[in-house]
């Protein structure tokens, strides 16, 4: 059989155990189903010119050892539903047909949307499960696994994605490796193939700008980017919501007040051996753009103590700081927690995993590496020079691997870097503070400060004292410093003259 014959020649490893899991799932979806109770959908796309393949050479080993079989072309037997619209490239539905022709496919044409289709498709034919060519990455594929029962309000049958796991780069390298044909959209720049309305070349395969000429799909670098051409449905997804005037509520706050909260990751720090410095800093940080910070919080190295915090701050926070607990240790449990907080599952990273190679050499070597393993379909890596690894965002919320001030120093400045150049970080007024110190008693400045807390509700008017019997620091701070030094007049003309001292 070709297919199966052409990954075991070639020398990917990688690609050889993509193959022969896909299959597996194929064998066993074969044996759990009968071949009348099976269905491939397909749309002539890459993802599902892979599961052809993936399809042919599976039912092949499956059968292998009966005389029946023999790997041909057309030796399909496997029913396939292609739901054809309007809306299709004219290049899509004849590489559709044309690919039915070459491998006997028996096709059964939907005109339906979907969920109309399935639901009069399963009335008529005994169908239990479909194959589909959903990866990882695809908007629709989060919380799927290899066989996921349809979703409540589908008709009822087993989902089989056989190349879930795949890349971007794994299916080129399975297509190019096995020479099939595909889909010629994809020679011209096509990265993922919706309809003609919703769907252009990507525009980071475009040859020169002058031209309207691009590269073909499997020079794109970055398979993450694979969307890039398909146009962005309006989305409330994140944390910032566009309000009826375009704007992000970022930009509808760029003068008022953004919230950021702080996690700690450290069963060191609750027991007392280790002092936490990092959150100190931030908190200056964050203050210096403008920031206010919500929350600081210590949580032991558990996944459900980190999911639990991250969920309630990531709701409460515009922007939440997550720093501890990352690395290959059976302690760091952050990334897990916060999958597990945003409900969706830790998926392979191919980029990611790319990087700690680099950096980790020989000692990350085989077909997984447990710490290339990001919460899946929500995940951003933030590239800096300056930065051997990638800035981690998992929508709102920001993993930090710094273990001391100077590394936090450095990805705090590239953060805040990549953070400007992509609009994402609505940089503040900064804060700005002064501090007055007295020998007077609580008992005495209470009440005129309260008054002054009430004539001055723009700032935040705070008190602390460094030792019990000493003197009290009354702190001022906010946006406006003029507003600051009125503040201090005013609580000057409450007392006696020399009562407060001004502090550097
Ligand atoms: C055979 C088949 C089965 C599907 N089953 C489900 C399902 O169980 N639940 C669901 O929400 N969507 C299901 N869908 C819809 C897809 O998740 C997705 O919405 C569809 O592929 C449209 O993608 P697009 O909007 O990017 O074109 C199914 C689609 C097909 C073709
Ligand atoms: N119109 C359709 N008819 C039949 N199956 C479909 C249709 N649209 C989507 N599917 C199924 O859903 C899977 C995922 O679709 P998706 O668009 O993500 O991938 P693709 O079309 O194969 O490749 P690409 O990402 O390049 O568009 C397909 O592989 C196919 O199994
Ligand atoms: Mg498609």
């Amino acid at each position: 059989m070709e297919i199966d014959r052409a990954i075991r020649e070639c020398d990917d490893r990688r690609l050889q155990t993509k193959y022969k899991n896909a299959t597996y799932v194929v064998q066993r979806a074969l044996t759990l189903y009968s071949i009348e109770e099976v269905a491939f959908s397909f749309n002539g796309g890459k993802d599902s010119t892979v599961l052809l393949h993936i399809l042919r050479a599976g039912y092949f080993l499956h059968k292998k050892g009966q005389n029946s079989v023999n790997g041909d072309l057309k030796d399909f037997p496997i029913r396939t539903i292609y739901f054809e619209s309007p809306c299709a490239f004219p290049e899509i539905n004849s590489f559709t047909y044309d690919t039915a022709a070459t491998y006997g496919l028996q096709i059964d044409t939907i005109s339906l949307d979907f969920k109309s289709g399935l639901e009069a498709l399963l009335k008529e034919k005994p169908i239990r499960a479909i194959f589909l060519g959903v990866r990882i990455g695809d908007p629709t594929a989060v919380g799927q696994e290899q066989f996921s029962p349809s979703s409540p309000g589908w008709p009822p049958f087993m989902r089989v994605n056989p190349i879930l796991d795949w890349s971007y780069r794994d299916v080129w390298a399975f297509l190019l490796t096995c020479k099939v044909n595909y889909c010629s959209l994809y020679d011209q720049g096509y990265t993922s193939i919706g309809s003609i309305h919703d769907t252009v070349p990507n525009s980071l395969l475009c040859v020169s700008n002058s031209s309207y000429k691009f590269k073909p799909a499997y020079l794109l670098a970055d398979g993450r980017l694979e969307r890039a051409g398909r146009a962005k449905r309006p989305s409330t997804g994140g944390q910032l919501p566009v309000d009826s005037n375009g704007l992000t509520s970022l930009d509808s706050h760029k003068n008022s007040m953004l919230t950021a909260s702080i996690i700690v990751v450290g069963d060191e720090i609750l027991f007392g051996i280790v002092e936490d410095q990092l959150g100190p800093y931030l908190c200056r940080k964050l203050h210096s753009i403008g920031w206010s910070v919500f929350k600081l919080s210590v949580v032991h190295n558990n996944i459900d103590s980190v999911a639990e915090e991250v969920e309630r701050q990531k709701s409460k926070s515009d922007m939440v700081f997550i720093y501890g607990g990352v690395g290959p240790l059976h302690s760091d449990v952050t990334i897990a927690g916060i999958a597990k907080a945003f409900g969706v599952r830790l998926a392979p990273d191919e980029e990611f995993e790319e990087y700690l190679r680099h950096i980790m050499g020989d000692q990350c070597t085989g077909d997984r590496n447990e710490m290339a393993q990001l919460p899946e379909g929500i995940t951003e890596l933030w590239h800096h020079d300056k930065l051997s690894v990638p800035l981690i965002k998992c929508q709102n919320v920001i993993i930090l691997s710094a273990t001391n001030v100077s590394e936090l120093e450095k990805q705090w400045d590239c953060w805040i870097e990549l953070a400007k150049s992509s609009d994402l970080l609505a940089l503040l007024e900064p804060y700005v503070s002064k501090h007055v110190a007295t020998n007077l008693t609580d008992v005495e400045i209470a009440q005129p400060l309260s008054k002054l807390c009430l004539e001055f509700p723009d700032l935040y008017i705070g008190c602390y004292r460094k030792a019990r019997y000493g003197s009290v620091i009354v702190s001022f701070k906010g946006k406006d410093l003029t507003r600051i030094d009125s503040a201090i007049k005013a609580l000057h003309k409450k007392f006696q003259p020399g009562a407060f001292i001004e502090m550097n």
